[in-house]
């Protein structure tokens, strides 16, 4: 009998896909930065039985009407905002995602951004680099606070409650905002639930770990950085189009925010000349939350044992529905 044919998107180490040979029939896209090639993939999920997909892969309707065959299609992230989840129910494809391996170690990209930015780690790294340290002076370099401070968490989920858990340490207030309460984090942390305009408008950090969705789209815009703090930064460690970028540059230029620090971008990779790369008080990162060695090959894991569950007729560990 044929062995299931499995495509993934990107060249993964070979270590990791090599036990799973054993049982399937593995083609990985020849590059392990590039993204593959839409025509190679929309062809791919012709031959395929499953699919390993990368957050910048368009899985749409097109895509699954090709892939005649596929039974699953595993994301190596926890977001899934570049998939039609209703268009592969639609056409029973399972989709699943890689939650909670990765939640400890975004919190920490996460916690880490906001350090930088609060106390302008890279802009001092390249001024020493540069050559410019020449004296010690009262307020070279200076930056914000960080503990005793309000952190106000929109999008209180896995990752925002280990951030939590990060910024309790540092004997932070923390607010946050999700649309239900989460009477856990409340009690465990001390939490405070706020709506979105009460923690802009009382936060120091204002972080972003809400999910893409429509309703979270663009949610960060010109009104709501109007009401932060003067002295508040931003951070986003969730997706992009979750903030307004020409809203935030404003908001930077004219002083009605501090500082941003930004893992996400509306467009990935953001070109070299945004008029946000221009502006030293923001911190830029090329969406590297999940991105450690261990993590990201937990990841794959994931992804490679929930096509073989699915592919054996049996749930997944992590399936995503509408
Ligand atoms: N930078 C990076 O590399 C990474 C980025 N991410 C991003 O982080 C996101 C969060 O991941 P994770 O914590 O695992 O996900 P979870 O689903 O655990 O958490 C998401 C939280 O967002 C809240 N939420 C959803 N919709 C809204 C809304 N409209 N307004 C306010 N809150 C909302 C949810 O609560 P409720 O339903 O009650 O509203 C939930 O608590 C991912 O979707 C992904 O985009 C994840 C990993 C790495
Ligand atoms: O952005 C990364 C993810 O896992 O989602």
């Amino acid at each position: 009998m044929n062995k299931p044919y499995v495509y993934i998107t990107r060249t993964l180490p070979e270590e990791i896909v090599e036990p799973f040979r054993e049982t399937f029939t593995v083609k990985m896209w020849g590059s392990k930065e590039q993204p593959v090639d839409r025509e190679v993939l929309l062809e791919e999920a012709g031959k395929a039985d499953a699919l390993i997909t990368m957050l910048s892969d368009q899985v749409d309707e097109e895509l699954l009407s090709k892939g005649e065959n596929v039974k699953v299609i595993a994301n190596l992230a926890v977001g899934f905002d570049n998939i039609d989840i209703k268009a592969a129910e639609k056409k029973g494809v399972t989709i699943t995602n890689t939650p909670d391996v990765l939640t400890e170690t975004t919190a920490d990209l996460t916690f880490g951004l906001l350090m930088a930015t609060a106390r302008r780690l890279m802009e001092a790294n390249e001024y020493v680099q540069n050559g410019d340290w020449k004296n010690w002076a009262p307020l070279l370099m200076a930056g914000h606070d960080i503990h005793h401070k309000t952190i106000g968490i929109v999008g209180m989920g896995r990752i925002g409650e280990a951030v939590a858990h990060r910024a309790k340490g540092f004997h932070m207030n923390i607010l946050y905002h999700n649309r239900s309460r989460k009477q856990d984090a409340e009690e465990k942390l001390g939490a405070v639930y706020a709506s979105l305009d009460e923690l802009v408008t009382q936060a120091d950090f204002v972080v972003c770990l809400a999910p893409l969705t429509p309703e979270t789209k663009g949610m960060f815009n010109k009104e709501i950085f109007k009401k932060m703090k003067s002295s508040a930064i931003f951070v986003n460690a969730s997706r992009g189009d979750n903030a307004n970028e020409e809203d935030l540059y404003e908001a930077l230029v004219e002083g009605e925010i501090a500082a941003a620090g930004l893992d996400v971008f509306e467009n990935e990779p953001i070109s070299e000349d945004h008029p946000l790369l221009s502006l030293q008080q923001v911190v830029a990162l090329p969406h590297i939350g999940s991105a450690s060695v261990e993590t990201r090959k937990a990841m794959m894991n994931l992804c490679l044992e929930n096509v073989q569950l699915v592919l054996n007729e049996k749930e997944p560990k992590t399936k995503v529905t509408s």
